[in-house]
């Protein structure tokens, strides 16, 4: 049987990230990938003239400084998303364009979200982001999901329609979905509520030149033939003395294994002896969330002519954000739109042709008639991958992070785990995957012998 020092479950930002570091320490890596493709939750693709387009993960913001080390050391460069001009909000029938901070409500509606989010980021500061479920008021936050939170503090029915945009923008799930608990952590997490929703200083700043793909894509080129694809791993069996991978074309032996795949995937690979309840308990606890996103392209990025910057938060149809994602040198026009949470699930039974124009027919909403005939579209529906199972992460619901939470990073034994969702900074961001996979690779390097 193949023995290496550490198997690496995933060539993901997080797998490919420990597995650097692992080899770069001077150990033998073995990193199996079920696709037949690195980079997993990142994705690109090529337009009809050519133009690069992310289908998976593409911003970076610029408080990300592990992504952005990342990228800077493997000769990458980032070009900002485009944010000049006003952003458009659609509610009941009404388009609102607007360039400041009411997000194009109602006065009234603006002062309540504003109170809100000013006593959610005053929640989020009692949270600990190294184990939320020790936080000083933990168990209360976490027995109500964020839905009712919302609708306790507010009866403005626009207010609520814009939490009902906003949080499945973030999260590609519902408030009732999460629990308070993981609202507040996953805020905290990124800053602020403001940093996780904005384009120009947030999460959204900036872009990859060529795509976000070319980051793992270019990890795997310097780890070389350590990497395997299309090596879906089905079990784990561990022991006092080491692991053994088991995956579809064979089994490695190694010292220690890091599982860097979403924690719901890692619950349904087989383990042998079965892990502990804690554990198993945990993967059965975190859902990912439902997305479809598309991009939309024009020969032109024509709602720039009319002053708009190309965001839109729709509170009346299922494309709920759109934002121009168009290449630097705006040769062409791309908006790039989500259908999320309820409203993928929604549309997902439509057809393709379907969803096609009901997202154009947004896009028309939105900014004008020009928009009614792109020369390109293409969508991604991340809920029927099998290797992911849903996007942007996984999250926890109601009493999920004081239950099971201790359970998320912990090894059992000499099985770690990194990935995206276990990270305390930027949890759910090519940022948190980062820095997943350097704190996985420290654990294991901390326990290896030679
Ligand atoms: C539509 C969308 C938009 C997003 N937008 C952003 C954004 O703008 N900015 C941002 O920072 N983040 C964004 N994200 C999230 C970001 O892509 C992820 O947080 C990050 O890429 C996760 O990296 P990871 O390595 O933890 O997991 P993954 O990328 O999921 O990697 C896991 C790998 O494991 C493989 N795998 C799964 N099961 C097995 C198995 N049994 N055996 C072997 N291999 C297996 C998968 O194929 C995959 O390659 C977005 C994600 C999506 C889908």
């Amino acid at each position: 049987m193949h023995t290496v020092d550490v198997v690496v479950i995933g060539a993901g930002l997080a797998g490919l990230t420990a597995a650097r570091a692992l080899t770069g320490a001077g150990r033998t890596v073995a990193v199996l990938e079920a696709r037949d493709r690195v980079a997993g939750r990142n994705l690109g693709h090529e337009l009809v003239n050519g133009v690069a387009v992310e289908l998976g993960g593409q911003w970076i913001g610029r408080t990300q400084t592990e992504v952005l080390k990342l990228v800077a050391e493997l000769g990458l460069e980032t070009f900002p998303t485009y944010d000049d001009g006003a952003a458009v909000t659609v509610y009941n029938g009404r388009r609102t364009i607007y360039a400041d901070e009411t997000f194009g409500l109602s006065d009234q509606a603006a002062l309540e979200v504003g109170r809100m989010k000013f006593e959610l980021e005053a929640l989020a500061e009692t949270v600990s982001l190294s184990s939320p479920w020790m936080s000083p008021e933990a168990a209360e936050l976490d027995r109500k999901t964020l839905d009712e939170w919302l609708r306790a503090a507010t009866d403005d029915v626009e207010a609520l329609a814009f939490w009902g945009a906003v949080v499945p923008a973030v999260f590609s799930a519902e408030p009732a979905e999460m629990s308070l608990l993981h609202f507040l952590f996953y805020v905290k997490s990124a800053g602020t509520l403001d940093v996780l929703v904005a384009t120009t200083g947030g999460a959204q700043e900036l872009r990859v030149v060529g795509g976000t793909h070319l980051i793992s894509e270019r990890l795997a080129d310097r780890l070389g033939d350590v990497i395997t694809l299309g090596a879906p791993v089905r079990g784990i069996a561990h022991h006092a003395d080491g692991v053994e991978v088991c995956h579809d074309g064979g089994r490695i032996a190694a010292q220690r294994v890091i599982v860097a795949i979403p924690p719901t995937l890692a619950g349904r690979l087989h383990y042998e002896p079965a892990l502990p309840a804690a554990r198993d308990g945990l993967t059965q606890q975190i859902p990912m969330g439902s997305v479809i996103k598309v991009q939309v392209a024009y020969p032109a990025p024509f709602w720039r002519d009319a002053g708009l910057n190309g965001f839109a938060f729709n509170l009346d149809d299922p494309l709920c954000v759109t934002l121009d994602n168009s290449p630097p040198d705006g040769s062409c026009g791309v908006l790039v739109g989500f259908f999320e949470g309820a409203h993928a699930r929604e549309v997902a039974r439509l057809s393709p042709r379907e969803r096609r124009e009901a997202a154009v027919a947004t896009l028309v909403k939105q900014f004008g008639p020009e928009a009614a005939e792109p020369m390109d579209y293409v969508e991604q529906n991340w809920m029927e991958e099998e290797y992911t199972r849903g996007c942007y992460g996984g999250r926890l619901g109601a009493g999920g992070w004081t239950q099971y939470g201790a359970a998320l990073a912990e090894p059992v034994g000499r099985i770690h785990w990194a990935g995206a969702e276990t990270s305390d900074i930027w949890n759910g961001y090519m940022d948190g995957a980062v820095r997943s996979g350097h704190r996985a690779a420290a654990e294991v390097l901390a326990r290896l012998e030679r």
